[in-house]
């Protein structure tokens, strides 16, 4: 068995015009829940899809488990399993029919199947389901039945790709759950791609931030929280002059020199933000300043985000462009 799950060397990826992974470089460790986390089109799919062998790198490589993604594809399909972003589930079979494809296609035998066919669906607590037909599954189900055909064949590695897109919150948290009991009591490695920070900040171990196919943070997320350096506190005033005045007094007056201004508002970053806002009411006193709003909050991802990048993890456009686009694009431009 390896000691490391994954590993890439400079892997890169070009489409005619477009370097939609930038020599990347990541370690993950066996039995790590890690988390790639960027916008709409940062290159998070197409390291997936270089890493499960759907798509063959332009330059760099990678082993995950042990066997090069070149050279072993076949070993390391063996080892995983993928969760796409769109379902690829046949509508008009039964759960039951959709997860026995699957283990014929990685060669189980029929008593293995039917046994393992009754593990995954109590994982995922299907069972009472397994005899109805998928287009009877809600969106939360559908997923579920997704994770479960994808440890179908008992694998190490585990590719989720955005496991929760557009579903609804109380649904993800419950998917949450299921990845969280998979990966620690059933020791899976996982790897998930997301736009959402909670859900990185949830259930992630460890993450790397990746925006335009590269790699720009990497840490746990409580590291890159605190690398942040404290808390955030957000001033808004009457009128922009009154916060340019407020910027440029606390700039002078005080050793904090984390401090932006965005119209009326003014974002403070401060190691003890409780003990900050006295000194800042203080200083509005004495300029004769009129603050409107105080806030105080931790760091959350998107803060880490907008700290390395200069803008806010956004969607690029409606979700349903994303699904749509999904497996279709993975398959056509497979090799
Ligand atoms: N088959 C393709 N042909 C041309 N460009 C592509 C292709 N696949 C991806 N791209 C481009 O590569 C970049 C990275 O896309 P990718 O899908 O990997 O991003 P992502 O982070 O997974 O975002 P999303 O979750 O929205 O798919 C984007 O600019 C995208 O338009």
């Amino acid at each position: 068995m390896p000691d490391i799950a994954i590993r890439t060397e400079s892997i890169n990826k070009r489409f005619e015009q477009v370097t939609a992974v930038k020599n990347i470089n990541i370690t993950v460790e066996k039995g790590e829940l890690f988390g790639l986390l960027g916008p709409n089109g940062a290159g998070k799919s197409t390291l997936i899809g270089m890493l499960s062998t759907m798509l063959r790198p332009t330059s760099g490589n990678a082993e995950v488990w042990g066997y090069d993604i070149r050279s072993r594809s076949t070993k390391v399909r063996m080892s995983i399993g993928v969760v796409f972003q769109g379902t690829t589930l046949d509508q008009k079979l039964t759960g039951r029919e959709n997860l026995d494809i699957h283990g014929r296609l990685y060669g189980l035998g029929r008593k293995e199947r039917h046994e393992r066919i009754r593990e995954v669906l109590e994982l995922v607590e299907l069972s009472d389901w397994a005899d109805e037909v998928v287009q009877k599954y809600s969106g939360g189900m559908m997923r579920r039945l997704e994770i479960a055909r994808g440890l179908m064949h008992h694998p190490n590695v585990l590719f989720l790709d955005e496991p929760t897109l557009g579903l609804d919150p109380q649904t993800r948290n419950h998917i949450w759950e299921y990845i969280k009991k998979l990966n620690q009591e059933k020791n899976i490695t996982m790897v998930l791609t997301t736009h959402y920070m909670e859900e990185a900040d949830m259930l992630c171990n460890r993450i790397a931030i990746i925006d335009h196919g590269e790699i720009i943070a990497e840490g746990t997320p409580a590291e890159l929280k605190a690398k942040l350096g404290g808390d955030i506190i957000t001033l808004n005033f009457i009128s922009e002059e009154e916060a340019t005045k407020m910027m440029e007094h606390y700039k002078q007056s005080s050793s904090t020199k984390k401090i932006t201004t965005s119209g009326t508002s003014i974002r403070i970053t401060a190691t003890d933000g409780e003990r900050t806002i006295p000194e800042i009411m203080k200083i509005s006193t004495e300029l004769d300043l009129h603050i409107e709003s105080v806030s105080l909050r931790k760091p959350t991802l998107d803060d880490v985000f907008l700290h390395h990048t200069g803008k806010n993890i956004r969607y690029s456009g409606p979700e349903d462009r994303k699904r749509r686009r999904g497996i279709r694009r993975m398959s056509r431009n497979a090799r």
